[in-house]
């Protein structure tokens, strides 16, 4: 997809899953390798936002946050500062399953809307959304002001939110979202990998 920039926030403690949920094996790769898999297609940049040399590896892009450890927006400010392009699809790290499709949807989706944001039932995930580089200075002053709460800013920005339950059928499968915070996550995750071959 023409310019669309997608950042992988990897910056968290991970302290849920005891160890790196990033670096987590799966197949004969990572996690975060899988994600990258997934969205290099629709991708014309990608690059993580994290503060460690664990992801050198990859051999991509690895920006550092200018707000040390105070979590996912943090990471939004990084990335929507450095991005190249307007629109930035932020996801995070702990999302292996989730499809190009989806992210593409919501792309073709924003419309002049500063955030297009996915929504499943009825709870906003903000961490798969489509983020304008334009609202930086917003992100930045409540990250300033020791505001961390991502849906904080949300009331300054103009919002869509677009709920899983509206997407096209081929894309509302609920293993798409599996989020790997914890072992018991990661173990469904390999079942469902075991499960496919
Ligand atoms: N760059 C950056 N990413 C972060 C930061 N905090 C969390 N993230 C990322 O944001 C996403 C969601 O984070 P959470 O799962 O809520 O938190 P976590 O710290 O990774 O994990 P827990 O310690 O188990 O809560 C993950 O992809 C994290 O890597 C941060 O301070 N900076």
């Amino acid at each position: 997809m023409q310019n669309l920039t997608v950042a992988i926030l990897a910056g968290g403690k991970s302290s849920r899953m005891g160890r790196n949920k990033a670096l987590l094996p799966l197949e004969s790769k990572t996690i975060i390798e899988h994600l990258i898999t997934n969205f290099q297609p629709i991708a014309s940049e990608l690059f993580i936002v994290a503060n460690t040399s664990e992801y050198d590896f990859l051999g991509l892009p690895v920006y550092n946050d200018r707000y040390p450890a105070q979590g996912p927006l943090a990471g939004i400010e990084t990335a929507l500062r450095v991005a190249t392009n307007e629109k930035v699809f932020i996801t995070a790290c702990d999302l292996p399953l989730l499809p190009a499709g989806i992210p593409g949807h919501l792309a073709v989706n924003t419309g002049d809307f500063d955030v297009t944001v996915l929504a499943f039932k009825g709870k906003i995930e903000p961490l798969i959304g489509i983020y304008r580089k334009s609202i930086y200075p917003v992100v930045d002053q409540h990250l300033a002001l020791k505001k961390n709460k991502i849906i904080e800013f949300y009331p300054q920005v103009k919002v869509k939110v677009i709920n899983f339950e509206d997407l096209p059928a081929n894309l509302q499968k609920e293993e798409y979202l599996l989020n790997v915070n914890t072992p018991a996550d990661y173990e469904k995750l390999l079942k469902i990998f075991i499960s496919k071959e």
